[in-house]
């Protein structure tokens, strides 16, 4: 049986809801290991054949040091934890630095705020991480995949989890359909 790994980041709790959902809908086909970025492997091993990251949009991109900062500011609770201690973006910066190429399958997902919608339009983390698989030589097999958050901290938007579940069965579908060239 074929294995996925998805690997999220998360503050607030909503990419890791998206991953689970995901991942779910990836095992009606797939073997499936759900990670958190800040305890995710430095590297991608060789049997993984479908890489699946995703976080949340900060400031139209994805997360820094400086955001994530900024994203414990928006909570009142002073016990508060992120979810995630660093960001996909360190992860994916830490895998071109080891000259790490992508050899397999990959997909991109993130969060936004649903509105006001002009916001989205700014930038999605989606795309930025997809961006980044991309020219780290993955071979994307569905276009990035955005979902909706209805406050900064949450929670996700109506039948986003299910959305999300849906975009997990896609993705298994079009990982098997793709040719690959590591195959
Ligand atoms: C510092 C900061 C900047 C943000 N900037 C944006 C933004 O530019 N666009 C957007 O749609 N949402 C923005 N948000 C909202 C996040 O997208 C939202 O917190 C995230 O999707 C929740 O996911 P999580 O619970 O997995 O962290 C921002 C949140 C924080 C904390």
């Amino acid at each position: 049986m074929k294995q996925a790994l998805i690997i999220y980041e998360s503050m607030y709790g909503d990419n890791e809801k998206v991953a689970y959902a995901i991942a779910q809908g990836l095992a009606t086909q797939m073997r499936v290991d759900v990670m958190e970025v800040s305890s995710a492997p430095p590297r991608v091993d060789t049997s993984i054949d479908l890489l699946v990251v995703g976080g949340p949009t900060h400031m139209t991109r994805m997360s820094s040091e400086k955001s994530r900062s900024r994203a414990g500011n928006e909570v009142d609770e002073e016990e508060w934890e992120p979810l995630s201690e660093t960001g996909v973006r360190e992860w994916l910066t830490r895998l071109r630095a080891r000259g790490e190429m992508g050899r397999g399958a990959a997909a991109a997902f993130g969060t936004n705020l649903n509105e006001p919608r002009w916001v989205s339009k700014l930038g999605q983390a989606s795309h930025a991480i997809a961006r980044r698989l991309k020219r780290l030589g993955f071979q994307m097999i569905e276009p990035p995949e955005t979902f909706f958050v209805e406050e900064v901290q949450g929670p996700l938007s109506e039948g986003e989890v299910e959305r999300a579940h849906r975009f997990g069965v896609q993705l298994a579908r079009h990982f098997a359909e793709a040719p690959r060239p590591h195959a």
